[in-house]
């Protein structure tokens, strides 16, 4: 498959190792470092798909401009899903064809699965509190990350006292607290507990590298092809 990049960072190179592992060819990368290749370039004649890793800031624009030039797109960047019905109506309006996941490593997808019936177990059975964490790296721009986001709603839909999420430790009864930590060069944690007086209980998913964040991405990009709308990790893995 010919795939183009857009964002040459540390999952943009993550994701050419594993694009090149699976025999695929990258044919343009797209990143402000790199200003001799620009986004306008490629149509359906020069790539198969486009996998977009930037910036909160940057993602909305890269993605309504591969949708507009007949890109399918697989989109990971965090931070800017205030658009995204946006993104939605312009992938319907051009038929095209839309990847986003907050995380692509398949274990943080079992993650989400778990985690969304042990909230309802733990909701019908009551008395726990409970609560989110997510630990970085230092560089990240957005917090709370897009996973713990997720992980948010997927407890939110088992627990209706709970009106929205909170990044902050203290809550109140109708809060969910989403706990955020910089740490070094930490890939990204996700934890959420559960406590009660009596016992304590816990799901956590600890990413090594970020080797399967790109694995996660490049088997969307193999996917998305011939398909139209909008699409994402439930889809690929019939979870
Ligand atoms: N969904 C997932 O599984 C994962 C998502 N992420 C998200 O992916 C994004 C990128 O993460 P990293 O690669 O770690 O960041 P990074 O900071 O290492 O790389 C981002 C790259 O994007 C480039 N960039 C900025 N604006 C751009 C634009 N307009 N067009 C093209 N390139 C542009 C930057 O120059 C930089 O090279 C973040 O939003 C992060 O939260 C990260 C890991 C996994
Ligand atoms: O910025 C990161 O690094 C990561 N971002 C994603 C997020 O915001 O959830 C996914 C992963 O945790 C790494």
């Amino acid at each position: 498959m010919k795939i183009l990049l857009i964002g040459y960072g540390k999952m943009g190179q993550a994701i050419e190792a594993q694009a090149i592992s699976r025999g695929h060819q990258v044919v343009g990368i797209i990143d402000p470092a790199r200003p001799e290749t620009q986004l306008s370039q490629f149509g359906p004649a020069e790539a198969d798909v486009a996998i977009e890793f930037t910036h909160p800031d940057a993602a909305f624009e890269n993605v309504k401009a591969c949708l507009q030039q007949g890109l399918p797109v697989v989109c990971g960047s965090t931070g800017w899903l205030h658009h995204f019905s946006e993104a939605r109506a312009l992938a319907q309006e051009k038929g095209g064809a839309l990847f986003y996941a907050s995380n692509y490593s398949v274990g943080v997808n079992l993650f989400f699965h778990f985690n969304e019936y042990i909230a309802a177990k733990m909701h019908q059975f009551g008395g726990y509190d409970v609560q989110v964490r997510e630990i970085h790296h230092v560089h990240k721009v957005d917090q709370p990350s897009g996973t713990a986001l997720t992980v948010a709603e997927g407890i939110m839909r088992h627990y209706p006292e709970k009106k929205r999420w909170r990044n902050d430790p203290a809550q109140a009864p109708e809060e969910l607290a989403i706990i955020s930590e910089r740490l070094a060069e930490t890939v990204g944690t996700h934890v959420v507990t559960y406590t009660s007086p009596v016992d304590g209980l816990e799901l956590k998913h600890e990413a090594y590298s970020r080797e399967g964040f790109a694995h996660g991405a490049v088997l969307a990009a193999e996917w998305l092809p011939g398909h139209k709308g909008v699409f994402g990790m439930k889809d690929l893995l019939g979870l």
